[in-house]
C-alpha cells in the first residue's frame, strides 16, 4: 500500500510583491500533512492564505521557501499524472458548449477517463446535460467544474470555495455528491469561509489566519472546552469555566438561581483565534 501522504508541506512560505516596496507574505512557513482518505477543510477569513496554499499544492505558483509534496511527487507530477482533480472558483468554461459536450471534450484530453455518463450522474448533471453552459446557474457551473475534476479519477480532490454563490439547497446537494467521492476513499481538501460547511463535512479543520495555521483538529477538538455559566445571586452574573459541574454545585450550594450553562461553539473559537466573525451557510 502506498503510504505517502496526500499532501505534505514543510516550511511553506509565499511572498508576493505588493504596491511599491511593500511585500505581502501570504503564507508564513506552513507545515501541513494531509493523509490519504482525509477530508480536510481549510477555514479562514478573507486574505488568510487559503487560495495561496491551494495554488501551491496545485503547482499554479512556486513557493518562496519550503516544499510541498503531493501524493508522493511534485505538484506538477500529480497534476500531469491525473492524480489531483481541482474545482476552482472561476474560469475554464465555454458558454456556447453544452454541459455534456464540455465533459466529453475534456475527457478526450485525458488518459483512461471515467465514463462521461457516470461523471455527469455523480455531479447531478444528467438532467441538464444538453443545456448550454452559458445558461447554467452559478451552482450548476460549479457542479460542472466538479464533474471535470472527477473525470481523471483523481486520488485527491482540491476545492477552492466550491459552493461560493450557491443557495443552501444547492450547497446541500453539492456536498451529498462530494460525500460519495469521499466514501470511495478520495482525499478531499477544500477551502471555505463557511464554518457550518467545514463543521458538517470535514473530519478535520485547519484554521488559517494571516498566513499561519492557528488551529488544526477535528471539529469537536476545535470547539472550546470552556462553557459559560450564567446565574442569579445578588444580581445576574456570567462566568467562563472548564469545569461547569463543580462551579454549578458550588453556586447552587450558595443559593444561586436561574443557572444557565452554554457550551462555546466553533464560531466562538473562530472569533477568538482570528478576531473575525465567520460566515454562516
Ligand atoms: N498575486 C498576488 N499578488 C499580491 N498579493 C497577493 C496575491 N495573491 C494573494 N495575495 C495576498 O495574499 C494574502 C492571502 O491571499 P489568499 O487569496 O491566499 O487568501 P484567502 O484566504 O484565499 O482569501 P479569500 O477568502 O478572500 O479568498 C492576501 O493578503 C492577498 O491580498
Amino acid at each position: 500500500m502506498d503510504t505517502t501522504a496526500a499532501v505534505h508541506a514543510e516550511g511553506l512560505r509565499k511572498t508576493f510583491r505588493g504596491t511599491g516596496d511593500r511585500q505581502v507574505t501570504a503564507l508564513h512557513d506552513v507545515d501541513l500533512t494531509v493523509d490519504r482518505g482525509e477530508i480536510v477543510a481549510l477555514l479562514g477569513p478573507n486574505g488568510a492564505g487559503k487560495t495561496t496554499l491551494i495554488d501551491l499544492i496545485l503547482g499554479l505558483t512556486k513557493p518562496t521557501a519550503g516544499t510541498v509534496t503531493v501524493v508522493g511527487g511534485t505538484p506538477r507530477q500529480a497534476v500531469t499524472g491525473q492524480r489531483i482533480g481541482a474545482v476552482m472558483q472561476t474560469g475554464g468554461l465555454l458558454p456556447d458548449m453544452t454541459v455534456e459536450a464540455t465533459v466529453t471534450m475534456i475527457a478526450a484530453t485525458l488518459t483512461g477517463p471515467r465514463p462521461v455518463a457516470e461523471v455527469l450522474e455523480h455531479a447531478k448533471l444528467t438532467g441538464i446535460r444538453r443545456q448550454r453552459v452559458g445558461r447554467c446557474s452559478g451552482g450548476e457551473q460549479q457542479r460542472l467544474r466538479f464533474a471535470l475534476a472527477l473525470l481523471g479519477d483523481p486520488e485527491l480532490l482540491i476545492l477552492d470555495e466550491p459552493t461560493a454563490g450557491m443557495d443552501p439547497a444547492n450547497r446541500h446537494e453539492f456536498w451529498d455528491s462530494m460525500r460519495v467521492q469521499a466514501d470511495r476513499g478520495v482525499t478531499v481538501l477544500f477551502a471555505t469561509h463557511y464554518l457550518q460547511e467545514a463543521q458538517d463535512f470535514a473530519r478535520r479543520i485547519v484554521l488559517l489566519d494571516g498566513g499561519t495555521v492557528v488551529a488544526d483538529g477535528t471539529p469537536a477538538e476545535l470547539q472550546d472546552g470552556d462553557v459559560v455559566v450564567e446565574y442569579d445571586l445578588d444580581g445576574h452574573h456570567s462566568v467562563t469555566t472548564t469545569d461547569s459541574d463543580a462551579l454549578a454545585a458550588d453556586l447552587l450550594a450558595r443559593g444561586a438561581t436561574n443557572l444557565r450553562i452554554t457550551a462555546q461553539t466553533l464560531d466562538d473559537t473562530f472569533i477568538r483565534l482570528t478576531g473575525n466573525r465567520s460566515e454562516e451557510s
